[in-house]
């Protein structure tokens, strides 16, 4: 990776690190160091230097960080900030955005070191104030983020995933926590049993216990509305969104608005209807029959999506991505087996590990099999699942695990494949 800087280059890689260019240690380079040195280049600086060839001043970067909603979340502040009238640059897992445009597909969720200031680079020459970006829990564990200073560092939840990385769950929550043990300005969903955090410039957000926005009622008629306090004062919102846990996202969006600007919450309140989510989060594909595709692949998002539609005949379709934390899949067949009245087990991203496999251990948590169905072929699972939903007016199918994602990975192939346009080809 590099980036150029007043006509310096700056490279992470030992092998591009030649006279004339800077090479920049990180945690996963570091032992390349010397080969950096012997290949000439002009000095070896850490990321956290990069300030000081770098003004960053002009530009207030927000991190979101949790096990799920961190699309949403970033999304969602994203678009109130943009219809306030601010220059934004938002970074996540669907690729890097600049005042509503998509100026990159997607990568990483939070790019490597360099990735991170090329693109604040690019935001700042396109005047934008504020940069928004997810941060993933690997990001956090190799220091990806290491030498950019947060205006706000935003919590969501955190229970389980990337457990193939982090080893054990309790080693996943240090991680997550470690984001907010510093003295920045956080905001923290006060709901979560496991987060911690250093109480210096924090704000909270929750549904059940006392915080600095308490959302105090919510309902579901015509679309979702909120009513929240902030201290004493009583704010209300609506939004197309679907499900409590998109409240969460909302009201934590809201509430990163209002800590980052001057702009009332009323006109924050105001804006955040036109936000209509993100593509392949909770997207309505179909009406009748009712069909629904969510990015949902860990225990905690599929519980939540399907409490969302507890007073429907949920039919659900989904995998589990290959080379990826493991034991999660029997805890979704579980999941799913609590809540769905039929479950059509199928391929997510297999990447090196057998398909079959993957459905093996998923079906390892489905006790009941009656109104099991194991489909490994993506494509006939979701119009199996249609079939089943054309029958059921009292039904919704719910697709899971894959999102926008436009392509399925194989091995080390994307092949092209799209919940949505199975859907609506199947459907046409
Ligand atoms: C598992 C994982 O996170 N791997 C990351 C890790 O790869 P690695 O340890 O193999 O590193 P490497 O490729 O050997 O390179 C390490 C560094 O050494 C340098 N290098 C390498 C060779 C050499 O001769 N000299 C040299 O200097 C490279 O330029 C690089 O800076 O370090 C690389 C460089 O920093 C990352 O690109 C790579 O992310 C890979 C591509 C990846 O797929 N990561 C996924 C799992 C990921 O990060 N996902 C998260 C979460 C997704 C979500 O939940 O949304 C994300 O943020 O996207
Ligand atoms: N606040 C939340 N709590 C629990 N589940 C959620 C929440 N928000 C979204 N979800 C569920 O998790 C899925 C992923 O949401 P989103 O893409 O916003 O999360 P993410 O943190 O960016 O995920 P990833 O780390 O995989 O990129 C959604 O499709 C939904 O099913
Ligand atoms: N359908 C994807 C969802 C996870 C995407 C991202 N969170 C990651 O872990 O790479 C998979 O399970 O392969
Ligand atoms: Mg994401």
């Amino acid at each position: 990776m590099q980036l150029i800087i007043n006509n310096t280059i700056f490279t992470d890689n030992s092998k591009e690190a030649v006279k004339g260019t800077v090479f920049v240690l990180s945690k996963q380079n570091e032992k390349f160091k010397d080969d950096a040195i012997s290949n000439g280049c002009e000095k070896v600086i850490k990321a956290i230097q990069l300030k000081e060839y770098f003004d960053m001043s002009s530009i207030k970067i927000i991190g979101v960080t949790g096990t799920n909603g961190k699309t949403t979340t970033a999304g969602a502040i994203y678009s109130i900030l943009l219809d306030l009238g601010y220059k934004v640059a938002l970074q996540g897992t669907r690729g890097f955005f600049i005042n509503d445009q998509r100026v990159e597909e997607y990568t990483l969720t939070t790019p490597v070191q360099l990735g991170n200031f090329a693109h604040i680079q690019k935001a700042i020459e396109n005047d934008c104030q504020f940069f928004v970006m997810e941060v993933s829990s690997h990001a956090i564990e190799q220091k990806r983020i290491e030498g950019l200073d947060f205006e706000l560092k935003i919590h969501t939840n955190i229970t389980r995933d990337h457990l193939d990385y982090h080893k054990t769950i309790e080693e996943y929550i240090n991680v997550k926590n470690s984001f907010f043990n510093d003295e920045s300005k956080k905001l923290i969903n006060k709901d979560d049993k496991v987060v911690k955090f250093n109480p210096k410039n924090a704000l909270t957000y929750s549904l059940e216990n006392p915080s600095t926005y308490k959302v105090s009622a919510y309902s579901f008629k015509n679309g979702t509305n909120v009513m929240f306090s902030k201290i004493e004062e009583v704010h209300s919102y609506s939004s197309l969104l679907m499900g409590i846990f998109n409240i969460y996202n909302l009201t934590a969006a809201i509430a990163a608005v209002d800590m980052v600007t001057n702009k009332s919450l009323d006109k924050i309140c105001k804006v955040v209807e036109n936000f209509a989510g993100v593509s392949g989060r909770m997207e309505t594909i179909s009406e009748n029959p009712f069909v629904i595709v969510d990015f949902a692949h860990t225990p905690d998002g599929m519980k939540e999506v399907f409490e969302s539609f507890n007073h429907k005949n949920i039919i659900t379709v989904f995998g589990a991505g290959g080379d990826r934390d493991k034991e999660k899949r029997p805890l979704m067949g579980q999941i799913a087996a609590n809540f769905a009245k039929t479950i059509i087990v199928t391929s997510d991203n297999p990447r090196f590990e057998d398909p079959d496999l993957i459905i093996e251990d998923i079906c390892k948590g489905i006790k009941n099999k009656e109104n099991l169905y194991i489909e490994i072929n993506r494509k006939e699972a979701i119009k199996k699942g249609i079939d089943l939903a054309r029958k059921d007016k009292d039904s919704v199918l719910l697709i899971l695990g894959k999102g926008d994602e436009p392509y399925q990975i194989i091995y080390d192939q994307k092949m092209p494949l799209s919940d949505k346009e199975e859907v609506l080809k199947y459907l046409s």
